[in-house]
């Protein structure tokens, strides 16, 4: 194993495997990688679509591809693409606006990325999802199979919202939050979020005293402070959600970049550890049921209030499950596979789990000892970093 370059960040490679290493830190392996391209950094200032620099992606992709890289592609465009086809008549309601420019721009999104990629030898799949997809565990599971299925095919999946149903409370924040679910679910070592701008500023990024912050870690100070409220012409959730995502990411053993897409040869600099970017380092990956857990929080059915010993034991170093005897009370409709939302005795949420049965058999056990546990250890997330 040769080190490749070194910069903040350096990159090693055998003939299969890909490790990044950031400051001489545990090397990680880059096996598995979601990447998100934001409106942005596919459309021109006009608006126009960048067929250049999706093809100058798409040329990146597939180098990623041909390194052995199992590459999940999430990208925004439908909008920004049915808008520049579609002239729709100005009192036309702005959600239904929304809907008939991502329906129709949808089309050409995805007819762009399969052309580009048959020159390149890949095929591609078309996913689209709504945050239904992600309520609960074998809907998830079922999605989950259906990408690795066409990763065990060579075939690169290219996700986006389906904007046509999900609007309102159905929606996502934004396609960060679909990547960085996307990436908990399939279990990727790397979430790269390509946006307009390199990275996350001290500032607005266009001020000459606002500096770029080139690596975050679970000890960073909270950076939402510098965040400007605005977003950038075409994209919906703006660098908080980014932020927010990134961090949840990282928690979850995610090594995350926010970067450039619109400059030239940005994920082969990434490789290659040249990027000028913000990168996440990884906290230890969490088993695959705490990162669903970790993301469903908008999906809980029952809420189940704990006592103090209870809450002791949970955030003890020792693997605890969640026992009747320190449930004090709980609400909802839940059944055994839901999700429940933990909260302490002064009300404020402590973490999710999944419930090994439903309120019925609950009733029975509640304050009892030696009942089986109402969430066990693997189906339980602490908000510990979040
Ligand atoms: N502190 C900051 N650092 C970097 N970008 C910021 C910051 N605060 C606000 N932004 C804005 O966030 C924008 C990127 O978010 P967004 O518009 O959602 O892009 P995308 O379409 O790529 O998802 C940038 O163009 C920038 O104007
Ligand atoms: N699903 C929408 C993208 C919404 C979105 O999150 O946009 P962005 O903030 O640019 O990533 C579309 O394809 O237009």
């Amino acid at each position: 194993m040769n080190p490749l370059n070194t910069g903040n960040f350096s990159v090693f490679s055998t003939e299969r495997l890909i490790l990044l290493n950031f400051n001489n830190q545990t090397a990680i392996p880059l096996q598995t990688c979601v990447i998100k391209i934001g409106s942005n950094v596919i459309t021109q200032e006009s608006g126009m679509p960048d067929f250049l620099r999706i093809k100058s992606l798409c040329v990146q992709v597939a180098s990623l591809k041909n390194k052995g890289i199992r590459v999940i592609l999430v990208t925004s465009g439908a909008v920004a693409f049915g808008r520049k086809n579609l002239k729709l008549p100005e009192k036309t309601n702005p959600v239904l606006k929304k809907q008939i420019w991502a329906a129709n721009g949808q089309i050409a999104l995805i007819n762009t990325y399969q052309n580009l990629f048959a020159d390149l030898g890949f095929a591609i799949a078309q996913i689209l999802v709504t945050k239904e997809d992600f309520r609960d565990r074998k809907h998830y599971l079922n999605m989950k199979n259906c990408i690795e299925g066409l990763l065990s095919q060579g075939i690169i999946p290219v996700i986006n919202e389906n904007d046509t149903v999900a609007i309102t409370e159905l929606m996502f924040t934004d396609n960060d939050e679909l990547a960085s679910l996307t990436a908990a679910m399939i279990n990727a070592d790397t979430l790269i979020l390509l946006t307009n701008v390199d990275g996350i500023y001290t500032g607005p990024p266009d001020h000459p005293d606002s500096e770029l912050i080139h690596h975050v870690d679970s000890k960073s100070l909270d950076l939402s402070q510098y965040i400007q409220a605005g977003k950038s012409s075409f994209g919906r959730g703006g660098m908080l959600t980014k932020l927010n995502m990134a961090k949840k990411s990282a928690n979850l053993g995610i090594r995350v970049f926010i970067a450039n897409g619109k400059k030239e040869g940005v994920l082969d600099d990434i490789l290659d550890g040249n990027a000028i970017c913000t990168h996440f380092e990884p906290s230890p990956v969490k088993h695959s049921p705490k990162k669903w857990l970790a993301h469903g929080e908008q999906y809980y059915k029952g809420e189940i209030k704990i006592n103090e010993g209870a809450k002791k034991a949970l955030f003890s170093q020792k693997i605890s499950s969640l026992l009747p005897v320190g449930v004090i009370s709980f609400s909802g409709d839940f059944e055994k596979g839901d999700i429940l939302r933990i909260i302490d005795e002064a009300g404020n949420r402590i973490g999710l789990g999944r419930a090994e049965y439903g309120i019925k058999s609950l009733t029975e056990k509640i304050g009892l000892k030696n009942q089986k546990p109402i969430i066990h250890y693997d189906y339980l997330y602490l908000f510990t970093h979040d």
